[in-house]
């Protein structure tokens, strides 16, 4: 099975990197990706990725493979998937799961719109099955589609979070050396057992390094030393880089990695994924407000007060005049929390314009988004219960939104006359809107906090 071509029209997509799209640095991915041995830019390397996707990940414990594991509703693998996108030099990803997967993987590149994906079948062990993809890549025949790279790289699908910028460092690496590896200090010291279970030496942590992923080979040096390994090293061999040495004589380049570049290996890897996706896809609210108010509109104190609440995010204002243009111009700088800030009559008239646009942008097929609804009342002229009745309408629409992945939230705010008063409810707000955003916390869609 093979998707459309990658990279392509798709807006800057906040994968869990949150790096801009495609060449983070034009230059450097262009030097380093023209082909062996050329002049910079003159051919462009031809580079393919293999991501073993074809375990049971037994250690997470659950029914469903780790790789398919919901995070945030969303498979973990497709996350895999969109951080690889951003390397749109990338040509072919070739895929491995097993047979029974293949439809749900399908499904999942259907769903996401991934691109330039190609399906082969797992093998009963991880090296089996990288070998499998590396043969779908020399040999055509199993798919046409597919051509031999000059570099392949190998990446666990399970490994969600990393840049380009490693990418192309190993891929450089690979080119040079022909074998690269990324590696991370050791957290624990390494110790081997004697035969009666007790401390027969340690290593000397200093000196010794985890080994993680990406990896990247010449092709051809990873393909032959796959075609002459051992069934011993296929069945019980965990390194790449061992197999390029131990067959091919080829020392691989050690590639220092981010902290970021770890393996969702146990059900605790799932929450820190999760929480690690939160806290990036959280970094930028939107004030949506109306655009005819003055300097002193409650939209902007609220925004004021957002800002110093929130040193560390990016808070703007825009008004929505249109639809297409100004969600396009919002989302660009990959914001996926919205304050949509009600002050006229009728109710939700800001905010209905804004769910609207969101549905049609479908922005939120990759994230969950966060609109919360805020209406302003001096509790002192109507009191809020009055008030309540015609914010009802909230619930339901909130679970209609619920289907599109956009978490409906209302916030009524006592516009109170008092300054001080006022400043006080702005910042309660400020909070509730804070974690609102923070913990998207889909229990709560529909329900009109107060503050
Ligand atoms: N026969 C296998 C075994 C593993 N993998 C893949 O290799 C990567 C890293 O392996 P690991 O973390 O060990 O995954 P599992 O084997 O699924 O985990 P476990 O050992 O807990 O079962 C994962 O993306 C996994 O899907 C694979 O493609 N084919
Ligand atoms: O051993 P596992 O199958 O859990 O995972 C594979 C890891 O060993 C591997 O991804 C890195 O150590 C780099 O080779």
């Amino acid at each position: 099975m093979e998707s459309g071509p990658r990279g392509g029209s798709r807006p800057a997509e906040p994968g869990p990197c949150l790096s801009s799209q495609c060449g983070a640095d034009q230059a450097a991915s262009a030097s380093v990706l023209s082909a062996a041995g050329a002049e910079p830019g003159s051919r462009t390397l031809a580079v393919a990725a293999v991501l073993p996707a074809g375990g049971c990940g037994e250690r997470m414990g659950v029914p469903t493979p780790k790789q398919f594991c919901p995070v945030l509703e969303r498979p973990l693998i497709s996350y895999t998937l969109q951080a690889l996108e951003r390397a749109c030099w990338i040509k072919d990803v070739v895929v491995v799961v097993t047979e029974e997967n293949m439809q749900a993987m399908e499904n999942i590149i259907q769903k996401y719109k991934h691109k330039s994906i190609s399906l082969v079948e797992a093998g009963v062990t991880r090296h089996r099955s990288i070998f499998n993809g590396l043969r779908a890549l020399a040999d055509n025949r199993l798919n046409s589609k597919l051509s031999k790279p000059e570099v392949v790289i190998i990446h666990d699908a399970v490994r969600p979070f990393f840049d380009e910028d490693i990418l192309l460092k190993v891929v450089t690496a690979a080119k040079e050396h022909g074998a690269a590896g990324a590696v991370r200090p050791l957290v624990s010291t390494v110790i081997s057992p004697s035969a009666d279970g007790c401390l027969d030496y340690s290593l000397e942590r200093a000196r010794h390094r985890a080994s993680e992923m990406p990896q990247a080979f010449l092709f051809d040096v990873i393909y032959e030393a796959y075609q002459q390994c051992s069934d011993y090293d296929l069945e019980f061999g965990t390194e790449c880089l061992q197999l390029a040495l131990k067959y091919c004589h080829i020392k691989a380049k050690l590639v220092e990695g981010s902290p970021d570049l770890w393996k969702v290996t146990y059900k605790r890897d799932l929450y820190a994924a999760e929480s690690i996706i939160k806290e990036r896809i959280s970094q930028e609210i939107c004030i949506v407000m109306d655009p005819k108010e003055n300097e002193e509109h409650i939209g902007h104190l609220l925004e004021e007060i957002l800002k110093t609440e929130l040193n560390h995010v990016q808070v703007t204002s825009q008004a929505l005049y249109n639809a297409g243009s100004d969600i396009q111009q919002i989302n660009l700088e990959q914001c996926y929390n919205f304050v949509c800030v009600n002050v006229k009559t009728p109710d939700f008239r800001e905010t209905q314009k804004l769910l609207s646009m969101l549905e049609e942008s479908n922005f939120s097929l990759l994230y969950p988004i966060v609109v919360v609804s805020a209406h302003f009342l001096d509790f002192k002229l109507v009191s809020p219960s009055q008030k309540m009745e015609s914010l009802m309408w909230i619930r339901e629409f909130a679970k209609e939104m619920r289907k599109k992945n956009i978490l409906l939230y209302g916030l009524l705010i006592n516009h109170s006359q008092d300054e001080q008063k006022l400043q006080e409810n702005l910042r309660q707000g400020a909070i509730i809107i804070t974690a609102l955003i923070k913990e998207r916390n889909s229990a709560l869609i529909g329900q009109l906090l107060v503050a």
